[in-house]
């Protein structure tokens, strides 16, 4: 029997795959028609003269199996239980998309569509899967689904996407990620006063996204295409950075550097004196990355990318000062009355203009997360904040003061309004079971020192793991 059959059958959304991408007529002039969370002033990424093309034939006939390694430190997550359960069972020890029941239609994106789905006999963990039509892409588009692929297959980290399966069915690329319940940052903006954020909440968020970057960077990959609408939230409020079509890959040399510090200590009577040590950093940034296909979204172009003279690491820096900036204000700093307006302010503005924020905001971070922006709105990429060291540096900036970097995936997200707030009566949507964590706050500079910034108790990323349910499964 045909894969396809398998899905119209569990309820009557048309889930036969007919591709809506071919009624997508460009990049640039994209709207959202479609029952996706995100809200219609959604902008859309635009692809100009892409060279690198990437495409690999691949062969589309067959259902490519689950055949990605199963990374010890993930054996326990459901979704990798899920799936085991589902292979064992499979006749050729695959994952196909019979295995498979579309509960809902996401969205729609320049590629194809994204489906809610399950395992058909776990229901224990949600995945999301990414429907593909290649028939109805151009060549270009193609090598973006390609490279989508790529960087997805080697991805492990808990701000990024897991790719759990990869199936080439008929004319579809089928990519299988976690499901992330939450919508996105650009919607979650619409829904507050004003359009901004607390700079507690944009602290984390701000930090969060810092952390996938650096990770990105630390394997080669430029994103290029960082902005709120590809910040996805997950059931437990921490973010997913998505999408990652436009990537390209370069070279990356990690180095250790030393670094000398000046650290307090306390002496024998009470007196507090100064002590000189050096610490080693790791660093692993792409500087010698270099593109020159004009990507991204119009609002959040570096200068060098509006220019077309090749751009490299730093754009993504650069977009990180305008995810901020957004994030704080409401709306993004060079945008103009026309797409054209705001490529013509991107390359002509010397120095960012902030808006006024409340009285009541200064001294708890604002003048702070000022201060990052203009370093990282530099026009220069080479004297940008992040372009030589990284994340390394500007982890190190006033506005993250007080974060541990290690311990960030332990903290609880801030309480913002529209995120779901959990309870202790909260249902669990992945696992069904009541939540194991009480409540949800993100306040470490009010709290600074005390234990309560940080949830001490081992509580790791994927802390909503359902075992009873997962035995069950397998
Ligand atoms: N993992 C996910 N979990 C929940 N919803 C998702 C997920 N991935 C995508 N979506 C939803 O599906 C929509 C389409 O996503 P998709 O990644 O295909 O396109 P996009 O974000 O518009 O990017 P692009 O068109 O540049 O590829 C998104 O707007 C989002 O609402």
């Amino acid at each position: 029997m045909d894969e396809e059959t398998f899905f119209p059958s569990d309820t009557d959304i048309d889930f036969s795959f007919t591709s809506t991408t071919s009624s997508v007529t460009t990049a640039t002039d994209r709207t959202f028609a479609s029952s996706s969370a995100r809200t219609s002033l959604a902008r859309s990424s635009l692809t100009l003269s892409f060279n690198e093309s990437r495409l690999s034939t691949s062969t589309a006939g067959a259902t490519a199996a689950a055949n990605l390694h199963h990374r010890p430190h993930r054996k326990s997550d459901p979704h990798w239980s899920a799936i085991n359960a589902a292979t064992t069972l499979s006749s050729d020890g695959a994952l196909h998309l019979r295995h498979l029941k579309l509960l809902r239609h996401l969205g729609t994106g320049n590629l194809g569509r994204v489906f809610l789905c399950r395992l058909r006999d776990c229901d224990a963990a949600n995945f999301a899967l990414k429907v593909v039509d290649r028939d109805a892409l151009t060549n270009k588009k193609l090598s973006h689904v390609q490279m989508e692929a790529d960087i997805l297959s080697a991805l492990d980290h808990p701000f990024l996407p897991t790719l759990y399966a990869h199936l080439e069915v008929s004319h579809y690329t089928c990519l299988l990620i976690d499901y992330c319940p939450g919508g996105d940052l650009h919607s979650l903006l619409r829904k507050q006063p004003g359009n901004r954020l607390p700079v507690d909440a944009v602290r984390f968020y701000a930090a969060e996204v810092l952390v996938a970057l650096e990770y990105l960077h630390a394997t080669g990959v430029v994103y290029r295409d960082l902005k709120p609408e590809n910040v996805l939230l997950r059931e437990d409020g921490h973010i997913m950075l998505s999408d990652f079509d436009l990537c390209f890959k370069a070279d990356v040399v990690p180095i250790l550097e030393s670094r000398a510090r000046t650290r307090p200590v306390h002496g024998c009577f009470g007196s507090r004196e100064a002590a000189e040590e050096v610490v080693a950093e790791f660093v692993a940034e792409p500087t010698d990355a270099f593109s020159r296909s004009c990507v991204g979204t119009h609002e959040y172009l570096a200068p060098e990318l509006v220019a077309g003279t090749g751009h490299g690491n730093g754009v993504d820096w650069w977009a990180f000062g305008v995810f901020i900036f957004e994030m704080l204000h409401g709306t993004t700093p060079f945008k103009g009355g026309s797409k054209e307006a705001t490529l013509r302010n991107i390359a002509s503005t010397r120095q960012v203009k902030f808006q006024a924020r409340d009285e009541e905001e200064k001294g708890v971070g604002i003048t702070e997360a000022r201060d990052l922006i203009e370093r990282l709105l530099v026009k220069d990429p080479r004297k940008r904040l992040g372009f030589s060291r990284g994340a390394t540096d500007i982890k190190r900036h006033p506005f993250f003061n007080g974060i541990k970097w290690p311990l960030i995936r332990t903290y609880t997200p801030p309480e913002v309004r529209g995120v779901a707030r959990k309870t202790k009566a909260h249902v669990s949507h992945v696992t069904g079971v009541p939540s194991e964590r009480g409540h949800w706050w993100w306040n470490s500079k009010k709290n600074k020192g005390s234990k309560h910034n940080f949830t001490f108790n081992n509580n790791n990323y994927y802390s909503y793991i359902n075992y009873k349910k997962v035995k069950k499964c397998a």
